[in-house]
């Protein structure tokens, strides 16, 4: 069962419009709330109401929520929403909500709506009569009957309709004429129904995969407003509950970003250097802080009040005190990291910060600023990605370095274990770039087929040694179909073409027909 809390109450930013004439096309009113309160509940005749009011408290608007109201929930993974109210002219517009929390609204909204159809609206006349004082009531949790009732109103729309028996019926009229008659297309009219005009899918409690207690402990403490770093081995569950988070904060002022561009994809982010605009950050402060100023960065420095960043354990120690100094200069405020929420997450003892040159990382924990910047350390502990307890000890023994003649063993014994999936064989981790071409030349050589040889074309000639030289993509690439395939550069973050992310050739076409369509990636789907 749900809380009243969790599914009847929403804090976001709300407009509400009015036709301000008989029709929709007199111009439009419009009242604007940054901070407001959504609420379901029900009025003095049992009839559904949404209710919109200013947290600060000030006069609420009541909007009767009966059959003809329709809801518009294409950006709600973007926490908006409209509802549309034909009777009263008038539609609420919801934005800036955390999305896991409007969709739970929403389900409860839906679930409530369609267990209280077939109750006949009280008409205004009636309401009058009636003389009963107005009040207003929270909405009772979803419980189990409502869903069932919900359902078995909703099998009789599903229901096929037997036009069969009606077509008979219009054939035998006796003046001859052949009209057929057809069900009313607005004749069950339904809010849900608009949105799924075939057929109703059947409605369920609305429970995400639920959080484990030191999960739950983590997300109440980053709820709570504290500047959060938590940790934990591999596969406890820190980017699940990253991805939880995210849906838990309002999206117009949270920015979710990790150290690289396949863990931002993970959690639907961006890289933290794309965020902070700084470059590498190792420019002078007065640099940075240009940098940070140019159009469309100093808009994420400015509106971002929770920054979540993965991989923690990847971020090098000047550049996190770069970026606190930036975020207290750019936002001209003396706290930490400029009054910015801080929500950390990674496993130190996974892969360390990427230097150029011979300077040793500074890891995150040990810049200056780590200390006045984080609030809560958390860990997590229990292991949710596999529950093979030998493999997790095994795990667990070389994650803190303590790799035993049996560890060894055990390891070696599982490398001729085939791990494939839609063609993309394992990736080979090497410790040196010799060693990798080396392995890429033998693997081409072994496929059948020609061999395809593709140059790089470079504008510039006197930069051509510089480039080969800082480029992790070679002057040529030699292809077959059949090859395995890394991108080395993030592409496109959202479509999962992220730096690392794999693929195989399956095919090549001529010219610009070749774009986009030539290899089959892991991470964005069949094609890329
Ligand atoms: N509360 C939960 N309920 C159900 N499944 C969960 C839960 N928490 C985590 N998982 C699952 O456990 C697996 C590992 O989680 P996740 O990838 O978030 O771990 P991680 O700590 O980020 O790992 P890594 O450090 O390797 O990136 C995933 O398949 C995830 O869906």
């Amino acid at each position: 069962m749900l809380h009243a809390e969790d599914g009847a109450r929403l804090e976001c930013s709300v407009a509400v419009e009015r036709a301000s004439g008989a029709s929709a096309g007199h111009g439009v009113q419009r009242r604007v709330l940054r901070r407001a309160t959504v609420t379901l509940g029900r009025d003095e005749f049992r009839e559904l109401v949404l209710r919109v009011q200013d947290v600060r408290g000030g006069a609420h608007e009541n909007f009767a929520l009966r059959s003809d109201f329709r809801l518009f929930m294409r950006f709600v993974k973007d926490g908006k929403c409209t509802v549309n109210f034909p009777q009263s002219n008038a539609q609420v517009l919801i934005s800036d909500c955390p999305p896991d929390r409007l969709k739970t609204f929403l389900k409860t909204l839906s679930i409530k709506h369609e267990a209280s159809r077939g109750t006949n609206p009280v008409s205004e006349r009636a309401r009058m009569r009636a003389g009963v004082p107005r009040s207003f009531e929270i909405i009772s949790p979803v419980q189990q009957k409502d869903i069932q009732k919900a359902n078995e109103l909703r099998s009789k729309v599903n229901a096929p309709v037997q036009v069969k028996a009606l077509t008979e019926r219009a054939v035998n009229r006796t003046d001859g004429r052949q009209r057929v008659k057809r069900p009313r297309a607005d004749g069950d009219a339904s809010p849900v129904k608009a949105l799924h005009p075939h057929k109703k899918p059947v409605l369920t409690l609305p429970v995400a995969q639920k959080l484990s207690k030191e999960q739950m402990a983590v997300l109440n403490a980053v709820l709570s407003g504290k500047n959060v770093f938590f940790t934990g081995s591999a596969g406890t569950g820190k980017s699940f509950l990253l991805k939880r988070i995210v849906g838990s904060l309002p999206p117009k002022s949270t920015y979710a970003t990790a150290s690289t561009g396949v863990a931002a994809c993970h959690i639907g982010g961006t890289t933290l250097h794309s965020f902070a605009g700084i470059g590498s950050g190792s420019a002078p402060l007065e640099q940075c802080l240009e940098l940070a100023q140019r159009p469309g960065v100093l808009q994420h420095w400015t509106s971002c009040k929770h920054l979540i960043i993965d991989e923690i354990s990847m971020v090098e120690a000047e550049f996190f005190d770069k970026l606190e100094s930036v975020a207290r200069s750019i936002r001209r405020s003396s706290e930490p990291f400029g009054g910015i929420q801080l929500i950390v997450c990674g496993d130190f003892l996974q892969l360390p910060p990427v230097t150029k040159g011979k300077e040793k990382p500074g890891f995150c924990f040990q810049a200056r600023s780590w200390r006045k910047c984080i609030q809560v350390n958390m860990e997590l502990t229990e292991v949710r990605r596999q529950t093979d307890r030998t493999f997790i000890s095994l795990l667990q023994a070389i994650r803190v370095g303590r790799v035993t003649e049996e560890v060894s063993a055990r390891l070696l014994k599982s490398a001729s274990n085939p791990i494939e999936r839609d063609g993309i064989v394992a990736t080979r981790l090497c410790t040196h770039k010799d060693d990798v071409e080396l392995t890429n030349e033998n693997k081409l050589k072994q496929l059948p087929g020609p061999l395809r040889v593709f140059e790089a074309l470079d504008s510039d000639p006197m930069l051509v040694k510089t480039i080969d030289a800082q480029s992790p993509a070679g002057q040529t690439l030699q292809l077959k179909v059949g090859a395995q395939v890394m991108l080395t550069k993030n592409l496109d973050v959202h479509r999962g073409l992220v730096n690392g992310a794999r693929g195989v050739v399956v095919d090549f076409l001529p010219g610009n027909q070749g774009h986009d369509s030539g290899l089959r990636g892991d991470l964005s789907g069949p094609c890329v």
